[in-house]
């Protein structure tokens, strides 16, 4: 059985998908697929950054062969459908945004130094010590009983959890264009570049602030267009066998 959940991940015992919007199921034994799913006409007009994503498909599996078993004397090439450096570091982004209790926007962050290290990574919840059964997740309303004044969001805390000395120079993939106060900190952290899935708040004044500082600043920012929709992780990859009794 999927979840499948809009913007999230969707998971079974056996297979996590990770995906920007909700699609066929994608996974069997053995493979591994990166798939992109045609938009429909209404997620089209509703969605720009789908519009955006080509219609494209990358399948492969473990190859059967095509030569009824006779020794196959070809030199073995390597792997060919790989995820690149930036799907690879928004999806641990987006895996990371999993971890969060956030009802509304489960939001992921993961900063990338200039070698392509991973130093940190973080997702929305409340502070270490504070519980978040006790405080508000509500977006309205009073704004002491909303979560707003209580959250840390993603990338404040993938830069507390950095495992570096300095984040100079380093990219922070983030599923939410960052707020002021996020910026604030990019900055001051030495962060050269943000790479972002969703603006979606971007005519709100906390956002518009963010866009002036990061410009002053001299900070890049981008969206990140995916060459696909979801990202499958099947755990049946690594040994078909161990879930063979189970199917
Ligand atoms: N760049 C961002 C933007 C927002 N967040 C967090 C803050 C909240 O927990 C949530 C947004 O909630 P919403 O207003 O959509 O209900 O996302 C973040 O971590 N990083």
């Amino acid at each position: 059985m999927l979840y499948h959940m809009s913007c999230a991940l969707c998971m079974s015992s056996k297979t996590l998908l990770l995906r920007s919007q909700s699609a066929v199921p994608l996974f069997s034994a053995g493979q591994v697929i990166f798939r992109n799913n045609p938009p429909s006409a209404s997620a089209m007009s509703k969605d720009t950054l789908h519009s955006k994503i080509k219609t494209a498909e990358v399948v492969t599996a473990h190859p059967e062969p095509q030569n009824g078993g006779a020794l196959d004397t070809r030199p073995v090439k390597k792997r060919e459908n790989y995820i690149s450096w930036e799907e690879y570091f928004m999806s641990v982004a987006f895996l990371s945004a999993q971890r969060s209790k956030d009802p509304s926007s489960q939001v992921g962050a993961c900063i990338v130094d200039e070698e392509n290290k991973i130093v940190g990574i973080g997702y929305n919840g409340m502070p270490t010590g504070c519980s978040d059964d006790e405080l508000p997740w509500a977006r309205e309303g009073l704004y002491l009983e909303t979560k707003y004044p209580y959250v840390v969001h993603a990338e404040q805390n993938a830069i507390m959890n950095r495992n570096a000395a300095s984040l100079k120079n380093c990219i922070v993939y983030v599923g939410l264009f960052p707020c002021n106060e996020c910026a604030k900190l990019c900055i001051q952290a030495g962060i050269k570049e943000i790479v972002f899935v969703s603006d979606k708040y971007k005519d709100q004044e906390v956002f518009i602030a963010s866009r002036r500082l990061l410009d002053m600043a001299g900070i890049k920012y981008r969206q990140f267009i995916p060459r696909s929709r979801s990202i499958v992780l099947n755990f049946d990859v690594i040994d078909p066998a161990l879930f063979a009794a189970q199917t």
